[in-house]
């Protein structure tokens, strides 16, 4: 299939993972119980642009990011990698889906193993996706990996072992690494969150300049909302397994809908907003998610809940051009929406 500048480099359509709860009391009543991951996801990552998917710890991002990258099985829904649903999960096909959709983890000191050099990291995944067919054609392959993400002069890193780098010169080496797949898409999953303050800018220009320079569509996991707005053109925040606003970041974050998001934004560590609205920052913790709350997820937390929102899942909104969000108080089907709520939101 060829692919136009307008075909999405990876699309997804009503993502649902539910992992079994292996739970000893729970086998013996046979109660087949199950943790809701993620429920109803569906994003469009398109080449050359960052889309951060933000939400706290738990809300299941890292979850969609291995289903993206095809590391797990889906519960339902679809992925199309550059226009085609991907349907197989062994042989030829899905090796070609690992290979175009790379992930870059948030431990760059687990990520990489002890015992082998650098030059074996970036050589290996030349050598599995049969990349580099001569011994000089895969040296030449790594030094220009090596380049393309600071790590200069290449040589020098070449026969040296993770324990001989700094945590970002680690990070740049398992971004060599997806990069050495050729990818279209890279998932780049907390990627500074367990570097050094002072570093973490460097990593996240380093993955900006790759995703222009390469035309990368790329997926940006972060729990920090601020750093998203800076990086990514769209944002997706997740709340318990679920989307519940989007939007181009600038607007996302000066006009957040979702009592959610907003909570989000004023949890932020901007001197402007913090504690801008005690009511939310008190609003408690996330909900299980082996038993999720019926209807809107966010309700029990939720200062603005009315009687549909215990009842029903919102459906989704759109409040100007590109943003949108899941919540009933911007939906003119609830028509028990309290003008006071309204009012408190704007
Ligand atoms: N392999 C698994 N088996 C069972 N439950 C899982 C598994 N992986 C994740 N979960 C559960 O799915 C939910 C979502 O987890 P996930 O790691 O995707 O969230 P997250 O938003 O990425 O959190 P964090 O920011 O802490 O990484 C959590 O309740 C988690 O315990």
């Amino acid at each position: 299939m060829t692919m136009s500048s307008e075909t999405p480099a990876l699309e997804a359509q009503g993502l649902v993972k539910h992992f079994p709860v292996h739970r000893i009391r729970q086998r013996l009543r046979g109660r087949g119980e199950v943790v809701h991951a993620v429920d109803d996801v569906s994003l469009t990552l398109r080449s050359g642009e960052v889309t951060a998917l933000v939400g706290e710890s738990g809300s299941g991002k890292s979850t969609v990011a291995r289903l993206l990258a095809g590391l797990y099985p889906l519960t339902d829904g679809t992925i199309a990698i550059g226009g085609a649903t991907v349907r197989a999960t062994r042989g030829r096909l899905f090796r070609e889906h690992v290979r175009r959709v790379q992930m870059v983890f948030q431990d760059p000191f687990g990520s990489l193993n002890p015992v082998h050099t650098i030059a074996y990291h970036l050589t290996r995944p030349l050598k599995v996706h049969g990349l580099a067919k001569s011994r000089a054609a895969t040296r030449a392959a790594t030094v220009e990996l090596l380049e393309q993400v600071n790590l200069t002069p290449a040589e020098q890193y070449l026969a040296k072992y993770p324990h001989e780098l700094s945590g970002g010169q680690l990070q740049r080496i398992a971004i060599a690494r997806a990069l050495a797949a050729e990818p279209e898409v890279l998932l780049a999953d907390e990627p500074v969150s367990m570097l050094d303050v002072s570093i973490r800018l460097g990593i996240l220009n380093l993955l900006a300049g790759l995703v222009k320079s390469l035309g990368l569509a790329m997926l940006y996991i972060t729990h920090d909302i601020a750093s998203a707005r800076y990086f990514a053109t769209t944002t997706l925040v997740m709340y318990a397994g679920r989307v519940i606003e989007g939007g181009p970041s600038e607007e996302l974050v000066r006009n957040p809908a979702h009592p959610y998001t907003q909570l989000l934004l004023a949890s932020a560590p901007d001197p402007d907003r913090a504690g801008r609205d005690p009511e939310l920052l008190d609003a408690g913790e996330p909900p299980s998610l082996v038993n999720p709350p019926e209807g809107c997820r966010f309700h029990p937390r939720c200062p603005h809940a009315m009687d549909i929102c215990r009842t029903e899942a919102p459906g989704t909104t759109e409040l100007r051009p590109g943003h949108w969000t899941r919540c009933w108080l911007y939906s003119a089907s609830a028509e028990t929406s309290s003008a006071a709520s309204k009012e408190h939101l704007t």
